[in-house]
């Protein structure tokens, strides 16, 4: 069967894979950028590797489930698998995946903030409301959508960029109660995910409107969801933030607009945080309006 695998342009041989440098930590990975270099003459492609760290069992299942997801996902606003490597002897194996040399949004926004107008955070929004829709009709909720996670391939084009936290929605229900809680990013959690561990679509939706904040800041890190919620919270035990966000959200606080943020796209993000996650729109609705306000203001 070696010999039929390596007719298998998704088997990844290690030794032909040169790494280059790191291109972000993940929650137990790392992503790196290699060159699959077969020839062994720098001409080969340049490729995204995830691999696992300090890989426990259940790392490597949760591994095992990402990148069979991200396989199973074929949209031009996700990013793409290319196969895998196994790791020679080892237990674990690395995701191979097409590499966007302009990297994740959340870097790429404050650094091109002065060309990029209303029109194209506007078109990076529609397109991750297309790959949400898509991922939503595949039953998988994504739970980590924000700017650090969405790649640049062009000026013209993102795409959703990491599946670490995605979740297959149950036959018979339409959410997933997570039992383990990890580092997940609090601030872009909807209150429901919070205070019951509960996502789904709708919760995916509020975590769109964080990132809608983020593309109409410019991803400025002085005024993050992070900075921005703290500052608002006020002075609380660290032990606390988790309670002390979900009591600011339920007394109907929320972020602030951002500057010069058009008032339809503020509204646009307060109908995506909504308590009430059937009050929020869908992605569908999203996407729709999205590119109402497109029309609105390139006419
Ligand atoms: C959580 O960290 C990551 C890092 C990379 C990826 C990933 C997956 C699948 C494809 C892919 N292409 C790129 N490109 C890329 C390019 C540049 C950078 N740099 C990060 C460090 N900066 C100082 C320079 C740009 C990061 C990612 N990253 N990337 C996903 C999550």
């Amino acid at each position: 069967d070696h010999a039929w695998e390596l007719q298998d342009p998704t088997v990844y041989e290690e030794r032909h894979l040169k790494y280059i440098s790191v291109l972000g930590k993940g929650n137990f990975g790392s992503v790196e950028l290699c060159r699959y270099d077969p020839l062994g003459d720098n001409t080969g492609e340049l490729v995204a590797v995830k691999k696992l760290q300090h890989h426990t069992v259940e790392h490597v299942r949760d591994f095992q489930r990402e990148s069979r997801i991200l396989r199973s996902l074929h949209s031009d606003f996700i990013v793409k698998y290319k196969g895998i490597c196994y790791s020679a002897g080892r237990r674990s194996f690395q995701l191979i995946m097409e590499y966007l040399p302009n990297g994740s949004l959340r870097e790429y926004l404050p650094k091109n903030q002065n060309v990029l107008g209303p029109c194209h955070l506007l078109l990076y929004a529609s397109q991750i409301c297309k790959g949400m829709l898509y991922l939503g009709s595949q039953r998988y909720v994504h739970r980590d959508l924000a700017s650090r996670n969405v790649l640049v391939e062009s000026r013209e084009h993102v795409k959703i960029g990491d599946f670490g936290l995605t979740k297959i929605l149950p036959q018979d229900k339409e959410y997933y109660v997570v039992r383990e809680k990890g580092e997940s990013p609090i601030f872009w959690h909807a209150p429901e995910s919070l205070s019951d561990s509960i996502y789904s679509r709708e919760s995916d939706v509020w975590s769109f409107g964080v990132l809608l904040y983020e593309l109409f800041t410019y991803s400025q890190r002085s005024c993050s969801p992070p900075t921005e919620y703290l500052r608002m919270m006020g002075p609380h035990n660290a032990q606390q933030t988790v309670c002390s966000l979900v009591e600011f959200l339920r007394a109907g606080k929320r972020l602030c607009t951002p500057a010069s943020c058009p008032t339809e796209v503020y509204k646009l993000m307060l109908s995506c945080w909504s308590s009430l996650p059937s009050e929020r729109p869908s992605f569908k609705d999203l996407e729709l309006q999205v590119e109402q306000l497109q029309e609105s203001l390139t006419n």
